[in-house]
């Protein structure tokens, strides 16, 4: 019952490493995703001193997703996608994360640095991101996922999925096309510190909807307990 979609996969970085996905979501899954989201959102919030919480850093909407057969079938995907040895325990509950217009995520890192939320129960950092575009209204300008310290590559065949008229040295700016997704490594190989070279923001729509879905695989296995109330994190 869970077919794959035949993606493709471009590398567009070795360090940090980060390989763009085409065709990753089915058109079926993407509706899917939308329509059982509808309902949920709810103000994005972002890690704090005391917890998570609301900010103008990032003022998108935020859900989870109930766990369905469809929902199962992207993790299934999103899991054999980083080999035989990342185990499902890993994986945080899929993220979905809408923006309207003006809406953003300023820049920041998917790694934690604060401690408190890295700890074995939450099975330390996060390791793997996808960021993957559920949904893009055709009137959507900006919206874009800009990675400011990463260098831009140079054929023009990537024009389709990153803007190239930006400025020479000042990063890549992903563009949001539906269906497709970044994958990227969080910590330096073998040292399990975070990357800053990863940092990215979700720059503001400036027109349209544009919905992202997070998948976010940790370092270790998520204890029950935390997964019980619904993961390590809602930021
Ligand atoms: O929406 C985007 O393009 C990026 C979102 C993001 O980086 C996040 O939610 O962590
Ligand atoms: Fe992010």
């Amino acid at each position: 019952e869970c077919t794959h979609p035949s993606f493709k996969a471009y590398k567009l970085s070795s360090s940090p490493l980060i390989i763009y996905l085409q065709n990753f979501l089915t058109k079926n899954e993407r509706s899917h995703l939308k329509e059982i989201s509808k309902p949920r959102f709810r103000r994005s919030v972002v890690a704090s001193d005391e917890g998570a919480k609301q900010s103008r850093i990032r003022t998108s909407q935020s859900t989870d997703l109930p766990r369905d057969e469809i929902v199962k079938c992207i993790e299934q995907r999103a899991m054999e996608f980083q080999g035989f040895d990342t185990k499902e325990s890993q994986l945080e509950p899929l993220q979905l994360v809408k923006y309207g217009p003006g809406e953003h995520y300023d820049y920041h890192t998917d790694w934690l640095a604060d401690p408190q939320y890295t700890t074995s129960f939450n099975g330390g950092n996060r390791m793997t991101s996808f960021l993957v575009y559920v949904y893009v209204s055709n009137d959507t300008t900006g919206g874009g996922t800009g990675f400011p310290l990463v260098d831009a590559p140079r054929d023009e065949r990537w024009c389709g999925f990153v803007e190239c008229d930006e400025p020479f040295g000042s990063g890549v700016v992903f563009r949001p096309v539906e269906g497709n997704a970044i994958f990227w490594e969080n910590l330096i190989p073998g040292t399990g510190r975070g990357d800053g070279r990863t940092e990215h923001a979700g720059l503001p729509v400036t027109s349209g909807e544009k919905i992202g879905m997070n998948i976010w695989t940790r370092q270790a296995g998520i204890s029950d307990e935390v997964r019980k109330e619904g993961g390590p994190l809602d930021f």
